[in-house]
């Protein structure tokens, strides 16, 4: 079972949703979230420009193509990810974008801060796509409060590690199940997040399945606009000696199209995120570009 949680009570220590956190992050590895700032309406507003963007053709999609550039800000066409080495590349595609730090911040020269490539159109697209960022990062930041507090941390625990946080915001297109598609295509093969939140929110079709961490049984995961999915990732398990699980996850696609909208919520890049307790060093900044160079078929081979 996938605990599904209160947003408003977590983040106020209730200790009921401190518990279910507790099973989320240390059996289960993933959760449902309702009772966030974010409405149905508005997350059907975001998830629509998102589809006005990937409607567009691909010549013009093209001009934000992130494949010319040395990091991954842009658009991703189809088969430009290959999250699992023993899958073909992923048959999504994606719009990622980042983090804007502070004006004359030196880290701008680093690549997990890479500049954004805004589209032209649609029209106001980087208005909505740059104000749910926002919005989404105070989102994970309660839950990432939630979080250490039901693992007996303190609340403030994370908050001086994500002041500039590699976050990425990414808009996933999944078109229909093609049907040249073999057993090793999906749309995103089985992989396990890299950051420590990934906070999900998706336009309600079925397509997520998480695997069972005692059986081994894929089951099926949703969540209707203005409801998340979240999930936990490599730094948060190597960070807490294992005891928050990354759970894999994947999605092999259907007759309908899905949009979904991961936010990766990753720390500040110079944090350590090595076990707590131990003497050794593991710049979450490392971690990252390493998955990255070994996912993006653009970027692999560099890092
Ligand atoms: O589309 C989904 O539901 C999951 C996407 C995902 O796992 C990812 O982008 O890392
Ligand atoms: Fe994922």
């Amino acid at each position: 079972m996938i605990p599904r949680l209160d947003a408003q009570a977590l983040v106020a220590g209730d200790a009921d949703a401190l518990a279910q956190m507790r099973i989320a992050v240390e059996e289960v590895g993933f959760a449902t979230v309702y009772n966030t700032k974010f409405t149905s309406a508005r997350m059907r507003f975001v998830l629509a420009a998102y589809r006005a963007f990937f409607d567009l053709p691909n010549e013009v999609k093209d001009r934000v193509n992130m494949a010319r550039t040395g990091s991954n800000r842009g658009w991703g066409a189809p088969q430009s990810e290959q999250v699992d080495p023993d899958a073909n590349p992923d048959y999504k595609e994606v719009f990622d974008c980042g983090f804007t730090l502070p004006e004359g911040d030196a880290r701008a020269a680093l690549s997990v801060y890479a500049s954004n490539h805004w589209p032209k159109e649609p029209a106001g697209f980087e208005t909505v796509i740059r104000a749910y960022y926002t919005q989404a990062l105070e989102v994970a930041r309660g839950i990432l409060r939630g979080i250490a507090m039901s693992i007996g941390s303190d609340a403030d625990f994370f908050e001086d590690k994500f002041d500039c946080p590699m976050a990425l915001l990414r808009g996933n297109y999944y078109p229909p199940r093609p049907d040249w598609a073999g057993d090793k295509d999906f749309g995103i093969g089985a992989h396990t997040d890299y950051g420590c939140l990934t906070l999900l929110a998706t336009d309600g079709q079925p397509g997520l399945e998480v695997q069972a961490r005692d059986c081994g049984d894929w089951l099926p995961v949703q969540a209707p606009p203005g409801e998340f999915i979240i999930n936990f990732g490599e730094m948060l398990e190597m960070w807490t000696e294992g005891r928050v699980v990354a759970t894999l996850h994947r999605v092999k696609g259907g007759a309908e199209e899905r949009i979904s909208v991961p936010l990766f919520f990753n720390p500040n890049v110079e944090t350590n995120v090595a076990p707590l307790g131990s003497s050794k060093l593991i710049r979450a900044g490392d971690h990252l570009t390493k998955r990255y160079a070994e996912t993006y078929v653009h970027l692999q081979g560099i890092g």
